[in-house]
Protein backbone atom coordinates (compact mmCIF):
# COMPACT_ATOMS: atom_id res chain seq x y z
CA UNK A 1 0.00 0.00 0.00
CA UNK A 2 1.44 3.87 -0.97
CA UNK A 3 0.15 6.14 1.48
CA UNK A 4 -1.51 9.29 1.28
CA UNK A 5 -1.10 12.38 3.43
CA UNK A 6 -2.76 15.34 2.23
CA UNK A 7 -0.79 18.66 2.15
CA UNK A 8 -3.29 21.26 3.72
CA UNK A 9 -1.23 24.23 2.85
CA UNK A 10 -4.14 25.42 0.33
CA UNK A 11 -6.94 25.40 2.81
CA UNK A 12 -4.91 27.77 4.94
CA UNK A 13 -3.62 29.36 2.55
CA UNK A 14 -7.18 30.49 1.78
CA UNK A 15 -8.12 30.79 5.05
CA UNK A 16 -5.65 33.33 5.53
CA UNK A 17 -7.08 35.65 2.83
CA UNK A 18 -10.23 36.64 5.06
CA UNK A 19 -10.39 37.24 8.44
CA UNK A 20 -11.83 34.56 10.78
CA UNK A 21 -11.45 30.48 10.49
CA UNK A 22 -13.12 29.98 7.26
CA UNK A 23 -12.33 27.01 5.96
CA UNK A 24 -11.37 25.64 8.75
CA UNK A 25 -7.97 23.33 8.64
CA UNK A 26 -8.96 21.30 11.30
CA UNK A 27 -12.08 19.98 9.96
CA UNK A 28 -10.57 19.23 6.45
CA UNK A 29 -8.07 17.29 8.13
CA UNK A 30 -10.93 15.24 9.58
CA UNK A 31 -12.74 14.86 6.67
CA UNK A 32 -9.42 13.48 4.51
CA UNK A 33 -8.77 10.82 7.17
CA UNK A 34 -12.51 10.29 7.43
CA UNK A 35 -12.34 9.64 3.42
CA UNK A 36 -9.29 7.37 3.39
CA UNK A 37 -6.30 9.36 3.70
CA UNK A 38 -3.79 7.53 5.47
CA UNK A 39 -2.33 11.15 7.23
CA UNK A 40 -1.58 14.85 7.30
CA UNK A 41 0.92 17.17 5.76
CA UNK A 42 2.16 20.78 6.24
CA UNK A 43 4.72 22.76 5.38
CA UNK A 44 4.98 25.50 7.81
CA UNK A 45 6.96 28.40 5.66
CA UNK A 46 8.37 31.74 7.74
CA UNK A 47 6.12 33.92 6.20
CA UNK A 48 3.60 31.98 7.37
CA UNK A 49 1.63 33.00 3.89
CA UNK A 50 -0.46 29.60 4.60
CA UNK A 51 0.03 26.66 7.79
CA UNK A 52 0.42 28.86 10.91
CA UNK A 53 2.71 27.70 14.28
CA UNK A 54 -1.33 26.88 15.78
CA UNK A 55 -2.21 24.69 12.74
CA UNK A 56 0.50 22.91 13.29
CA UNK A 57 -0.09 22.03 16.71
CA UNK A 58 -4.07 21.62 16.03
CA UNK A 59 -3.43 18.98 13.20
CA UNK A 60 -0.60 17.16 15.79
CA UNK A 61 -3.15 16.84 18.01
CA UNK A 62 -5.84 15.20 15.60
CA UNK A 63 -3.51 13.04 13.87
CA UNK A 64 -2.61 12.05 17.27
CA UNK A 65 -6.01 11.25 18.31
CA UNK A 66 -6.71 9.54 15.12
CA UNK A 67 -3.17 7.29 15.51
CA UNK A 68 -2.87 8.70 11.79
CA UNK A 69 0.75 9.72 10.68
CA UNK A 70 1.46 13.89 10.48
CA UNK A 71 4.05 14.71 8.86
CA UNK A 72 5.64 18.52 8.83
CA UNK A 73 8.25 19.95 6.18
CA UNK A 74 10.39 22.50 6.28
CA UNK A 75 13.62 24.04 5.79
CA UNK A 76 15.55 23.56 8.70
CA UNK A 77 17.42 26.46 8.56
CA UNK A 78 14.79 28.89 9.05
CA UNK A 79 15.19 30.84 12.22
CA UNK A 80 12.73 32.32 13.96
CA UNK A 81 10.46 34.94 12.31
CA UNK A 82 7.58 36.93 14.24
CA UNK A 83 5.64 34.17 15.56
CA UNK A 84 7.18 31.75 13.64
CA UNK A 85 9.18 29.72 15.86
CA UNK A 86 11.78 27.95 13.53
CA UNK A 87 11.17 24.64 12.01
CA UNK A 88 12.96 22.63 15.22
CA UNK A 89 11.48 24.21 17.46
CA UNK A 90 8.11 23.57 16.26
CA UNK A 91 8.30 20.30 15.57
CA UNK A 92 10.43 19.37 19.05
CA UNK A 93 7.19 20.62 20.48
CA UNK A 94 4.48 19.34 18.26
CA UNK A 95 6.55 15.68 17.56
CA UNK A 96 4.78 14.69 14.71
CA UNK A 97 6.02 10.91 12.96
CA UNK A 98 7.93 12.22 10.25
CA UNK A 99 10.02 15.67 9.42
CA UNK A 100 10.66 16.07 6.10
CA UNK A 101 13.51 18.64 5.50
CA UNK A 102 13.51 20.58 2.47
CA UNK A 103 16.24 23.12 1.58
CA UNK A 104 14.01 26.01 0.68
CA UNK A 105 14.68 29.84 0.83
CA UNK A 106 12.33 31.69 2.89
CA UNK A 107 11.08 33.55 -0.47
CA UNK A 108 10.57 30.72 -2.53
CA UNK A 109 6.97 30.53 -4.19
CA UNK A 110 7.42 26.95 -3.82
CA UNK A 111 10.02 24.33 -3.14
CA UNK A 112 11.78 23.35 -6.29
CA UNK A 113 14.64 21.41 -5.52
CA UNK A 114 16.10 18.84 -3.07
CA UNK A 115 19.41 19.06 -0.97
CA UNK A 116 22.76 19.24 -2.19
CA UNK A 117 24.47 17.16 0.45
CA UNK A 118 27.48 18.24 -0.61
CA UNK A 119 26.80 21.90 0.63
CA UNK A 120 23.99 21.27 3.56
CA UNK A 121 25.01 17.67 4.79
CA UNK A 122 27.69 18.46 7.31
CA UNK A 123 25.20 20.98 9.24
CA UNK A 124 22.48 18.68 8.86
CA UNK A 125 23.54 15.78 10.34
CA UNK A 126 23.13 17.30 13.98
CA UNK A 127 19.81 18.48 13.25
CA UNK A 128 18.65 14.85 11.83
CA UNK A 129 20.44 13.09 14.95
CA UNK A 130 18.38 15.75 17.28
CA UNK A 131 15.10 15.10 15.09
CA UNK A 132 15.74 10.96 15.44
CA UNK A 133 16.65 11.16 19.04
CA UNK A 134 13.24 12.44 19.91
CA UNK A 135 11.95 9.67 17.64
CA UNK A 136 10.55 11.58 14.69
CA UNK A 137 11.44 10.12 11.69
CA UNK A 138 13.20 11.96 8.90
CA UNK A 139 13.08 12.39 5.39
CA UNK A 140 15.09 14.31 3.34
CA UNK A 141 13.72 15.87 -0.06
CA UNK A 142 15.86 14.81 -2.94
CA UNK A 143 16.33 14.86 -6.65
CA UNK A 144 16.69 11.69 -8.34
CA UNK A 145 20.79 11.27 -7.84
CA UNK A 146 22.04 8.48 -6.66
CA UNK A 147 25.44 9.90 -5.43
CA UNK A 148 23.27 12.43 -3.60
CA UNK A 149 20.96 9.21 -2.05
CA UNK A 150 23.86 7.84 -0.86
CA UNK A 151 25.18 10.69 1.34
CA UNK A 152 21.44 10.95 2.37
CA UNK A 153 22.01 7.88 4.19
CA UNK A 154 25.56 9.02 5.12
CA UNK A 155 24.00 11.96 7.36
CA UNK A 156 21.31 9.62 9.22
CA UNK A 157 18.41 10.49 7.18
CA UNK A 158 15.09 7.50 7.22
CA UNK A 159 14.03 8.11 4.06
CA UNK A 160 14.00 10.28 1.00
CA UNK A 161 11.09 12.28 -0.81
CA UNK A 162 11.92 12.78 -4.18
CA UNK A 163 11.16 16.27 -5.87
CA UNK A 164 8.35 15.04 -8.58
CA UNK A 165 8.20 18.44 -9.83
CA UNK A 166 9.94 17.77 -13.15
CA UNK A 167 7.82 14.44 -13.61
CA UNK A 168 4.69 16.03 -13.15
CA UNK A 169 5.80 18.92 -15.79
CA UNK A 170 6.70 16.19 -18.07
CA UNK A 171 3.89 14.45 -17.78
CA UNK A 172 1.92 17.72 -18.55
CA UNK A 173 4.03 19.09 -21.49
CA UNK A 174 4.12 15.47 -22.99
CA UNK A 175 7.60 16.11 -23.23
CA UNK A 176 10.14 13.48 -24.57
CA UNK A 177 12.50 13.63 -21.59
CA UNK A 178 9.31 12.15 -19.62
CA UNK A 179 10.67 8.18 -20.19
CA UNK A 180 14.50 9.65 -18.97
CA UNK A 181 13.04 11.93 -16.03
CA UNK A 182 10.91 8.58 -15.07
CA UNK A 183 14.20 6.13 -15.48
CA UNK A 184 15.99 8.44 -12.97
CA UNK A 185 13.53 8.53 -10.33
CA UNK A 186 13.11 4.34 -10.80
CA UNK A 187 16.71 4.13 -10.50
CA UNK A 188 16.93 6.76 -7.53
CA UNK A 189 14.13 4.65 -5.62
CA UNK A 190 16.14 1.55 -6.43
CA UNK A 191 19.09 2.98 -4.67
CA UNK A 192 17.58 4.24 -1.83
CA UNK A 193 15.75 0.97 -1.21
CA UNK A 194 19.49 -0.65 -1.67
CA UNK A 195 21.04 1.84 1.08
CA UNK A 196 18.04 1.26 3.29
CA UNK A 197 16.42 4.36 3.01
CA UNK A 198 12.22 4.74 2.65
CA UNK A 199 10.76 6.33 -0.35
CA UNK A 200 8.47 8.95 -0.52
CA UNK A 201 7.73 11.43 -3.59
CA UNK A 202 5.61 14.86 -3.95
CA UNK A 203 4.86 18.15 -5.64
CA UNK A 204 2.27 18.84 -8.06
CA UNK A 205 1.14 14.73 -7.97
CA UNK A 206 -1.99 14.81 -9.07
CA UNK A 207 -4.58 12.02 -11.10
CA UNK A 208 -2.94 12.45 -14.27
CA UNK A 209 0.39 11.82 -13.31
CA UNK A 210 0.22 9.48 -10.64
CA UNK A 211 -1.33 6.30 -12.11
CA UNK A 212 2.62 5.93 -13.46
CA UNK A 213 3.98 7.46 -10.43
CA UNK A 214 2.49 5.05 -8.17
CA UNK A 215 4.67 1.72 -9.79
CA UNK A 216 7.79 3.66 -8.41
CA UNK A 217 9.99 0.76 -6.62
CA UNK A 218 9.19 0.27 -3.28
CA UNK A 219 7.21 3.95 -3.01
CA UNK A 220 5.78 3.63 0.55
CA UNK A 221 4.00 7.76 0.71
CA UNK A 222 3.49 10.50 -1.46
CA UNK A 223 2.52 13.75 -0.12
CA UNK A 224 -0.27 15.92 -2.48
CA UNK A 225 -1.66 19.36 -1.66
CA UNK A 226 -2.00 21.82 -4.37
CA UNK A 227 -3.97 19.45 -7.31
CA UNK A 228 -5.59 17.43 -4.47
CA UNK A 229 -7.59 20.77 -3.18
CA UNK A 230 -8.15 22.01 -6.64
CA UNK A 231 -9.58 18.47 -7.69
CA UNK A 232 -11.84 19.29 -4.28
CA UNK A 233 -13.37 22.25 -5.65
CA UNK A 234 -15.25 20.20 -8.20
CA UNK A 235 -15.00 16.82 -6.60
CA UNK A 236 -15.62 18.30 -2.54
CA UNK A 237 -13.13 16.99 0.10
CA UNK A 238 -14.07 13.51 1.08
CA UNK A 239 -14.58 12.14 -2.81
CA UNK A 240 -11.12 13.87 -4.14
CA UNK A 241 -9.25 11.89 -1.07
CA UNK A 242 -11.47 8.89 -2.65
CA UNK A 243 -10.22 9.35 -5.95
CA UNK A 244 -6.19 9.48 -4.89
CA UNK A 245 -6.44 6.62 -2.28
CA UNK A 246 -8.12 4.69 -5.38
CA UNK A 247 -5.74 6.06 -8.14
CA UNK A 248 -2.43 4.74 -5.34
CA UNK A 249 -4.60 1.57 -5.45
CA UNK A 250 -4.80 1.00 -8.97
CA UNK A 251 -8.10 1.33 -9.24
C1 LIG B 1 8.16 19.92 -0.29
C2 LIG B 1 7.06 20.08 -1.26
O1 LIG B 1 7.18 19.78 -2.41
C3 LIG B 1 5.77 20.62 -0.80
O2 LIG B 1 5.69 20.81 0.55
C4 LIG B 1 5.45 21.86 -1.47
O3 LIG B 1 6.57 22.67 -1.41
C5 LIG B 1 4.25 22.51 -0.89
O4 LIG B 1 4.57 23.75 -0.39
P1 LIG B 1 3.68 24.99 -0.82
O5 LIG B 1 2.26 24.62 -0.60
O6 LIG B 1 4.13 26.12 0.07
O7 LIG B 1 3.96 25.26 -2.28
N1 LIG C 1 5.76 17.12 -0.27
C1 LIG C 1 4.89 17.51 -1.30
C2 LIG C 1 3.64 18.04 -0.72
O1 LIG C 1 3.44 18.02 0.46
C3 LIG C 1 2.59 18.58 -1.58
O2 LIG C 1 3.05 19.14 -2.76
P1 LIG C 1 1.92 19.69 -3.77
O3 LIG C 1 0.99 18.53 -4.10
O4 LIG C 1 1.18 20.79 -3.07
O5 LIG C 1 2.71 20.14 -4.97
Amino acid sequence: MIALSVNLNKIALIRNSREGNYPDVVAHGRTCLDAGAHGITVHPRPDQRHIRPQDVRNLSALCASRQMEFNVEGNPFAGAVGSYPGLLPLVLETRPQQCTLVPDSDDQLTSDHGFDLNKDGARLEPIIRELRDAGIRVSLFMDPDKAQISLAKDVGADRIELYTGPYAEAVSNQSPALEKIFAAHCAAAEHALHMGLGVNAGHDLNLINLPRYRTLPGLQEVSIGHALTVDAISMGMANAVAAYVNCLAGK
